[in-house]
């Protein structure tokens, strides 16, 4: 057997990564759609109907903002590759995304995804990948968003040749995921239901690891049951923020951040509370049933309705 490669972080961060393509529908926006939960206890809902329906002879239906993520996450369906990073891919977990969004998504698109290594740390007991997706309309070339995407990898840390942790990124600090949680009370709270078939359903949009939907791995994994993906709650917390500050109007936003606490089990139910400050929306997402704060970020608006 070949002795394992040794894993250089220089190297990793030089790497290049392939363009990828891909196209959607309006099949595969109102999929998503109903993974995140739209429609789910009111199908007649004024504010969700358009994401899964032409209502009052509406053209086409709208995507979602949150539908960045999938945009980017296709260039990592054959997993995640990092040359010489040897990992259990069972202890992957999602760790934070942070979304820009620069135009409102086609209900259908030919997309190419540009993608490089922005982010890569050692913590020791972990790994902490940092994936940037440009994604961009093939016929225009406009582009529509960038994803970053921060990957936690259980076990996979170590890998420092110095006393000092290695650390790497090519951003600027005022973008990560952390926010302080403000002490006052919540400008607005929406609760919200999984199903416990939300995974099951959210996964047909392209996210197909077992730790979703297979016990067994989800026990070797360290989960009683298989558990929600990060990215399902990150929609239902932003489809909070759409109704509760956006009042329907999802193309005032401009840019999305989370980082995912603790994990969700499906048809858990989903608590987010919100605070504005300026044109920044706080937010932060409890399991009602373990009153546990799973998710917190925040929402960036272009400006604020005039019903608020
Ligand atoms: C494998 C095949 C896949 C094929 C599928 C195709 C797609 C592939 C690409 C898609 C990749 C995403 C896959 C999606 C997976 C999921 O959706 S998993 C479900 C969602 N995520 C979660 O449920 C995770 C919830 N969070 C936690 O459980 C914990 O926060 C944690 C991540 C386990 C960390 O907890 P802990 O080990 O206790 O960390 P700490 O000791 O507090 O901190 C250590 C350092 O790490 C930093 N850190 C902590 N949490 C995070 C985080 N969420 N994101 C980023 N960084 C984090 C923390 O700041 C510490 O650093 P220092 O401060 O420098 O010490």
């Amino acid at each position: 057997m070949a002795a394992p490669q040794e894993f250089d972080p220089d190297l990793a961060i030089s790497h290049k990564y392939p363009d990828t393509s891909h196209s959607y529908t309006e099949r595969d926006a109102a999929l998503y759609a109903l993974g995140i939960g739209v429609c789910a206890s009111n199908a007649v809902d004024s504010d969700d109907l358009k994401y899964v329906y032409h209502e009052n002879g509406q053209n086409h239906i709208e995507v979602l903002p949150t539908y960045a993520a999938i945009l980017a996450q296709k260039s990592f369906e054959g997993g995640i590759n990092i040359p010489g990073l040897e990992y259990d891919r069972r202890l992957l977990l999602h760790g934070q995304q942070y979304i820009e969004l620069y135009k409102p998504f086609p209900s259908s698109c030919n997309v190419q995804n540009k993608v490089c290594l922005a982010g890569l740390h050692d913590k020791g007991k972990a790994a902490i990948l940092e994936y940037e997706t440009k994604t961009y309309d093939k016929e225009t070339g406009d582009l529509l968003c960038m994803n970053r995407m921060t990957v936690y990898l259980r076990g996979a840390g170590g890998f420092s040749k110095s006393s000092k942790p290695f650390s790497y990124s090519n951003y600027p600090t005022n973008q990560v995921s952390t926010v302080k949680i403000p002490e006052s009370k919540p400008f607005s709270v929406f609760e919200d239901h999984t199903r416990p078939s939300q995974a099951l359903l959210y996964r047909l949009s392209g996210d197909y690891n077992p730790l979703h939907s297979d016990p067994l791995f989800a026990k070797v994994a360290g989960f009683s049951q298989p558990i929600l993906h990060g990215l399902c709650t990150l929609g239902f917390a932003v489809r909070a923020v759409i109704k509760c500050i956006c009042k329907g109007d999802a193309d005032i936003i401009k840019g999305i951040s989370g980082r995912f606490l603790l994990h969700v089990y499906p048809g858990e139910t989903l608590v987010t509370e919100m605070w504005l400050q300026g044109l920044r929306v706080i937010y932060r997402t409890k399991v009602k049933e373990r009153n546990q704060a799973v998710l917190s970020g925040y929402v960036d608006l272009r400006g604020l309705t005039s019903s608020l």
